[in-house]
This record gives C-alpha cells, sequence and structure tokens, in this order.
C-alpha cells in the first residue's frame, strides 16, 4: 500500500485535498482525522503537520507527501521535489520600515523574525552576511512594532499583511513557492512503490492539465488550416477530420484555457465557424 503524507491544516490542506479528490483519491470527510485507507486505490493517507512532512518522507516511512517548496527548502530533510503542483503559490520576502533597508547588505548586524530559520540561514550564509535570526511560529509581521527584531522575512502572497503592519518589501525574492510533491532522495525506480508512485503522479499530472486546458473544436475552411491550425497546435498535434461539406475540416485541440477566448476570436476572423470549448474533467497525456 502506497503511503502518502497529506497536510492536515493551513493554505497547503484544503486544495491538496480537493487535488486528491479530483485525481479520484478518498479523502478524510472529518478535519480531525490523521490517517485513513482508500482501499480502492491501495493507499493510505497521513495527515500531518505541512511543516512536518518533509521529514516523514525523508525518514522512509512514507513513500510520498505533498508540502510547500519553501518547508521542504527550510526543514533541510532529505527529501526532493518531484512534482509543483501550483496551488499555494507565494514568494519569500524580507520586509522592514519603510527607509530602513534596501537590499541584503542591509542586514549586517540586523535582528531578523522569522518561521522559516533554515530558509534565511541559506540565504544569508549564501550572501556572506553575519546577522541574528529569531525563530516566530507566525504572525511575524507584529515582530517589528513590538521591537523583537527589525527585519522579517516571510511568506507574502497579496502583500496585505505586510501593508497592514506598516512594512515594506525590500531585495530580491528569497524564493518562489508552491505546493509540491516530495520523495526521499535516492528513492526511485527498484523500489517496490515506484508503479504505484508513477499512477499517482500521473493521475495528478491529469488533474493539473484538466485545471488548465480546455478542448476546442471548430469548422474551417482548408484552404484556412495551417493558420488555423498554428493558431491551436494541439499539445501534440490537432485532429482533423473531413466535413460532409466539401472544402470544409473540422478541427480538434487543447488549448490553454486562459487563451482559449482569445483564440476564438483569432479563429472567427480567419472564417472558422462552430467554435466550441468544452472542460476536460480528467485525462491522462
Ligand atoms: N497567504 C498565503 N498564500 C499562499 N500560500 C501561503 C500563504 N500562507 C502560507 N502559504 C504557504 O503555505 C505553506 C505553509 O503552510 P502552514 O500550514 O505552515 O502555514 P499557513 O498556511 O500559514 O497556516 P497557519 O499559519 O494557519 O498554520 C507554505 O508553503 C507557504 O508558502
Ligand atoms: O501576503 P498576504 O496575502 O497577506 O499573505 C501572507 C501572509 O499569510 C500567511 O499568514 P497566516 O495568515 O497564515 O498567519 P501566520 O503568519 O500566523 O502564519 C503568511 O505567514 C503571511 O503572513
Ligand atoms: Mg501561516
Amino acid at each position: 500500500m502506497l503511503r502518502i503524507a497529506v497536510p492536515n491544516k493551513g493554505s497547503l490542506s484544503g486544495p491538496a485535498a480537493d487535488m486528491l479528490h479530483e485525481a479520484g483519491y478518498q479523502q478524510r470527510r472529518e478535519s480531525k482525522e490523521l490517517r485513513i485507507v482508500d482501499p480502492n486505490n491501495e493507499v493510505e493517507f497521513f495527515y500531518l503537520r505541512p511543516r512536518d512532512i518533509a521529514i516523514y518522507v525523508s525518514s522512509g516511512k512514507l513513500d510520498i507527501g505533498i508540502t510547500g517548496r519553501d518547508l521542504l527548502v527550510d526543514s533541510g530533510a532529505d527529501a526532493e521535489e518531484i512534482l509543483p503542483l501550483g496551488f499555494a503559490r507565494s514568494t519569500f520576502r524580507f520586509a522592514a520600515k519603510p527607509g530602513t533597508a534596501n537590499g541584503v547588505a542591509d542586514l549586517k548586524g540586523r535582528t531578523i523574525a522569522t518561521s522559516y530559520e533554515g530558509i534565511v540561514a541559506g540565504h544569508l550564509a549564501d550572501h556572506g552576511i553575519d546577522a541574528s535570526v529569531v525563530h516566530l511560529d507566525g504572525a511575524v509581521e507584529t515582530a517589528i512594532e513590538l521591537g523583537v527584531a527589525e527585519v522579517i522575512a516571510d511568506v507574502v502572497e497579496t502583500g496585505t499583511s505586510l501593508r497592514n503592519a506598516g512594512l515594506e518589501i525590500f531585495g530580491e525574492p528569497i524564493m518562489k513557492s508552491e505546493a509540491v510533491v516530495v520523495r526521499r532522495v535516492g528513492a526511485g525506480p527498484t523500489e517496490d512503490a515506484e508503479p504505484k508512485v508513477q499512477q499517482f503522479l500521473r493521475r495528478l499530472q491529469g488533474v493539473l492539465v484538466a485545471r488548465t486546458y480546455v478542448m476546442m473544436d471548430y469548422d474551417c475552411r482548408a484552404e484556412h488550416l495551417e493558420r488555423a491550425v498554428a493558431l491551436t497546435p494541439g499539445l501534440e498535434s490537432p485532429t482533423i477530420s473531413p466535413l460532409h461539406n466539401e472544402g470544409w475540416v473540422a478541427v480538434r485541440a487543447m488549448v490553454p484555457s486562459k487563451e482559449a477566448q482569445r483564440i476564438m476570436d483569432d479563429l472567427y476572423a480567419l472564417g472558422a465557424r462552430a467554435i466550441l470549448t468544452t472542460a476536460i474533467h480528467a485525462c491522462r497525456l
């Protein structure tokens, strides 16, 4: 049975459960459940603190896990990212009162509060900067107002928390994060779990594709086909079928959902008609 770690709380938890559900896996019904077995898929899910997931996976007791890239790096665990999942996107940034710092060089001798000590210590070492790091569990933005630190390093999504605390980002982004699937470094093809791991990854990739693409169908005159196909090249190659009306063909191709409306406008301008888009519910590429 494949053993998978899933975030039990926080920003990663809901979207991770939604993605697993879309991929056909059974998920817990109560937010207090710590583990469930999905017998049909022969998978056992362990609901763990997101910060601990890379550590469990690196121990080899769990085959794979879903966590944040920032949490993986911060943990220093012997685990690696094998699939980015596109949700819980954030950046990790330094911030301070306006006008107090411009770049990483200004951190010398300063006190930095963060929940991600591993990332901050690594970044300071990379830049050869000597500074003190204070570990706080959360609500790090308040540390400056209360005099615990002069600078913070924290997760930023919209920037609202920083603005509300009267703080400004400075310096280059320390890292970009999103939810990722992780596994133990060195785990691989010879392991018993490998076929199940690959099947799990294919299912999640299928969800990612179904979320980002739509299927587009349209009819166009054969003489416009090359220009139409240039607009809708599909993932491999579009399907072209003859129409009963001579000189017309039907085209079917996957297109990125974000671009669907623009592509429909361009196809219409080319003379294509009966342009339809439909959602993809699931796929294997
Ligand atoms: N506002 C946010 N937007 C997007 N991702 C976020 C946000 N806050 C945290 N994350 C991401 O969630 C992961 C941290 O999860 P964790 O559960 O530790 O913190 P949290 O979501 O802030 O929950 P809490 O602080 O309530 O425990 C990291 O990968 C981080 O980048
Ligand atoms: O840029 P924003 O959209 O404001 O999002 C970023 C904030 O969200 C998270 O905080 P959370 O609410 O989880 O509280 P915490 O700091 O206690 O973790 C994170 O730690 C930041 O503070
Ligand atoms: Mg938080």
